[in-house]
Formats: structure tokens, C-alpha cells, sequence
């Protein structure tokens, strides 16, 4: 029997910023269950990134979560928070946007941690990565020691995500308890460190990028989480390496039953990992579903591009073919009411000019798709004229977007030249 352990419900996180309103993630419903591994798919700047982030209340100006409930299933949680904030409260369900800030940023590390790209930036270099390592895990101890509605006064928050403040907050070089180091020690050798006596002694700088990311995961895994977020965690590692950091977290999370949030522009990395996915566009989950539901039966054009553009994870090819087209703006000025992808989309009808509603799709329960195909049949009399989108819009220009190449040849279809697929920044 399955039980959702995370639902988020029309998430929208905007930034402000001096060009106009980003609207990064736009009206989200998520779903997640516990145990599973649920994986978050899409181009370079389509909101994965700002999806975890908000979930984990990371949200830093000019952004902010304009609207939407993201409601964790911890029944020790509900229990603690309900008489002071009722409203927060839904059977064993708390909205983490209704309570304070302090008691919602106490569930990191202990009910969500997250792993990033670059592991560098979870590490204080002047450290060894086992006073880290045993920071974490004494920080965590003292946190679980704490009756729920007293945690929020506990420093944890601090310390699980990372790098936060961890730098400015150990004036000590010394380990906190002999227990603590054994236990840093341990989450070195659960993740795969050979030996960690040694290289619990060792500053980040000493460790290969792999490594570093393997002990990153350990700072994650300290405070035993329910739900790992994971972004991007091996996309800045060689092919080898990524398939070892991929091994791991699954059998890391065969392990310990945690769930995992898995956020990747690979769709071979979904394949091999994930439990069920969603496909983002530009703020939007375009289709969602089991792995079958959408690399079987998939009904948005958008997925199948991203089908085409599969890199091979252990092969040599490595390389994404990517979608043509600009990458969308999201900058709410120049959003329009229509199917956000139908300028890129090979199969853009006149029905596509109005927003699409998720509809249910062929394959499994879970699936769903934003696409007009889930309920009618592609019919070439409905497609729009050539260049439609050019005279109407002018040009997504996007960061994202690669520099304008002139076209080789005249396009069979409305076409813009490739934009970048990959490699995006994290902030
Ligand atoms: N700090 C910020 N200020 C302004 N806009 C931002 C900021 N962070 C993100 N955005 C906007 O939100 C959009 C979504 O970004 P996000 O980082 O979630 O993309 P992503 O899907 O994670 O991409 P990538 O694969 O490159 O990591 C971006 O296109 C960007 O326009
Ligand atoms: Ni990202």
C-alpha cells in the first residue's frame, strides 16, 4: 500500500526581477509517494531547480512563492503543530506554507535534505570533511533529542542544507563527541568511501570530485531524512562516475525506504532510476506518469523531443541532440495564454492558442498530459501556418537561448536554431 508523503498543490514561485515578472514555476501540482522515486525532467531553465527549491523553502529574493500549498505527510508533525496552527494541519498533513518559518526550516536535514551539482559548495575547505561530517550528524542527534515544537529553536536548520552558514558557524576544528566521529566514519563507508578512517581526516580539496560527492551524500544522509532531494547530483561527473553516484542512491534508498526527489535533464537517467516522472516546460508539468506511461505511451510532443535528445549514459555518444527552438521566456509579459511549447512543436494546431488543462492520457492511472493530443487526434488542417509564431511574437529571447545561427537550409517546419540544452547554471 502506497501513501503520498508530499503534496504540493498550485505552486507558483515568481521573481521580480528589473526586466518583469519570472514566472519560474506556474500553478505545480505534485504528488509524491513514500518510497518512491519521483524524477523531474526538462530543458535547462524549465523551473526543476525552483520546484525543489521552493519545496524546501530555499526561495531567496527578488523570488518568492506567490501561492500554492506544499503539504508534508508527518503525522508526529500534525500532531505537534495543530493547536497552535490549525489551519496548517490536515489530518496527518501539514502545510509547510502555514506554519513558521523557523519550525519549517527545522525539517531540514532530518525530513528533507537536499544534494546539489557541485559538491564544493556543501563543504567549508579549511574542515575535514569528518568534523563536517560528525557537525552534521550531532546537530541532527540534538535536533531528533528536541520535542517537534521546541526543534524550530535548535540551530539544525543551519547546518543540514550544506553549505549554509556551516562556514561561519564552526569555530571549532575539533570533533564535537567521539560518537559523532564514529558515526561521520560510518556515512563515509554507507557511501562508498574506502577507507574512511583515513579520509574522515582529509580536507574536501584532498577528495576527487566523486568522492566529494559521495561524502555530500553522507552530509545529506545524517540526519536520516524521509525525502532526498537530489538535483542535477552527477550531471558535472564523468559517464563512470555518474553511473557509480547513480548505483548508490539506489541502493541507498533500497536501504533505508527514503524518498527521493531526482532532478535531471537525462531522461536515461529517469529510465534508470525513477519510479514515476514529471516532464517540466517552461513552469509546467507538460506530461506526467509512470516510466512507462512516458517513455511508451507518451502524448506530448514536448516528451518525445526530449525522448530524441537521450543521451547514452554509459556510451561514448553522451551527447544531447536538442529540441529546435528557442527556449521559452518566462518572463510573464511575454508568456501568452497558449501552449506554452506550440512555437517549438511539430504539431501545433489552432487549438493549441489556448492554455491546455492536464488531461488524463492512455497509459497508466497516473498519467497525464497538458496537450491537446490527449483528446484529439493530430489533424493537419488544424496546423497553424508557417511561421506563425514569428509574426505574432517576437522571439523568446532568453538567457538560456544560444546565440542566433543562421538557418542552413529553409526549415520543413517553423524552426528556430537550436538553443542550449544543457550545462545550465545553478544559483
Ligand atoms: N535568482 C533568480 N532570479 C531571476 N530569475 C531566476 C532566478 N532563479 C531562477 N530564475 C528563473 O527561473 C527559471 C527556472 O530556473 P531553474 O533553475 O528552476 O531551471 P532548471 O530547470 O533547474 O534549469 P537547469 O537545468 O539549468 O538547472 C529560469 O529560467 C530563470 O529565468
Ligand atoms: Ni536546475
Amino acid at each position: 500500500m502506497t501513501e503520498d508523503i508530499l503534496r504540493v498543490n498550485r505552486l507558483s514561485t515568481r521573481f521580480f526581477t528589473q526586466e518583469g515578472q519570472v514566472n519560474a514555476v506556474d500553478d505545480l501540482d505534485l504528488r509524491i509517494e513514500r518510497g518512491e522515486v519521483f524524477g523531474i525532467v526538462g530543458e535547462s531553465g524549465s523551473g526543476k531547480s525552483v520546484t525543489a527549491r521552493s519545496i524546501v523553502d530555499l526561495i531567496e529574493s527578488p523570488g518568492e512563492i506567490t501561492d500554492g500549498t506544499i503539504r508534508f505527510n508527518d503525522a508526529e508533525l500534525a500532531a505537534a503543530v495543530r493547536e497552535d496552527h490549525p489551519g496548517a494541519v490536515d489530518g496527518d498533513f501539514v502545510d509547510l506554507r502555514a506554519v513558521p518559518e523557523r519550525l519549517r526550516r527545522s525539517l531540514r536535514g532530518t525530513s528533507f535534505s537536499m544534494i546539489f551539482q557541485d559538491p564544493e559548495s556543501s563543504f567549508n575547505p579549511s574542515l575535514t570533511v569528518g568534523e563536517q561530517l560528525a557537525e552534521a550528524v550531532e546537530v541532527q542527534r540534538r535536533a531528533s533529542a528536541t520535542p517537534r515544537s521546541t526543534r524550530a529553536r535548535t540551530k539544525s536548520s543551519e547546518y543540514s542544507l550544506g553549505n549554509f552558514v556551516l562556514s561561519a558557524m564552526l569555530p571549532s576544528r575539533r570533533y564535537v563527541s567521539e560518537e559523532s566521529r564514529e558515526r561521520a566514519i560510518e556515512l563515509l563507508e554507507l557511501v562508498g568511501i574506502p577507507d574512511p578512517v583515513e579520509r574522515a581526516d582529509e580536507y574536501p580539496h584532498e577528495y576527487s570530485g566523486g568522492m566529494l560527492q559521495r561524502a555530500m551524500i553522507a552530509q545529506a544522509l545524517a540526519g536520516e531524512p524521509d525525502v532526498l532531494i537530489a538535483d542535477e547530483p552527477t550531471t558535472a561527473l564523468d559517464v563512470t562516475i555518474q553511473a557509480q553516484i547513480l548505483d548508490l542512491l539506489d541502493d541507498l534508498q533500497r536501504e533505508t525506504g527514503m524518498t527521493i526527489l531526482l532532478i535531471t535533464h537525462n531522461l536515461g537517467v529517469v529510465a534508470r532510476m525513477c519510479d514515476r516522472v514529471g516532464v517540466m516546460y517552461a513552469g509546467e508539468i507538460v506530461e506526467r506518469g509512470t516510466l512507462a506511461d512516458v517513455f511508451d505511451d507518451r502524448v506530448h510532443p514536448y516528451t518525445e523531443g526530449l525522448l530524441g535528445s537521450i543521451p547514452d549514459l554509459e556510451g561514448v555518444r553522451g551527447r544531447l541532440d536538442p529540441i529546435p527552438g528557442n527556449v521559452p521566456s518566462l518572463l510573464d509579459a511575454e508568456m501568452g495564454d497558449r501552449c506554452h511549447f506550440a512555437d517549438r512543436c511539430p504539431k501545433a494546431m489552432a487549438d493549441c492558442l489556448e492554455h491546455p488543462p492536464e488531461y488524463p492520457a492512455a497509459g497508466s492511472e497516473h498519467h497525464q498530459a497538458r496537450c491537446v493530443l490527449a483528446e484529439m487526434e493530430y489533424d493537419p488542417a488544424r496546423a497553424l501556418p508557417e511561421g506563425y509564431f514569428d509574426e505574432t511574437e517576437r522571439p523568446a529571447a532568453d538567457k538560456h537561448a544560444g546565440p542566433e545561427e543562421p538557418e542552413e537550409e529553409p526549415p520543413e517546419e517553423r524552426r528556430h536554431p537550436p538553443a542550449e540544452t544543457t550545462g545550465g547554471e545553478h544559483q
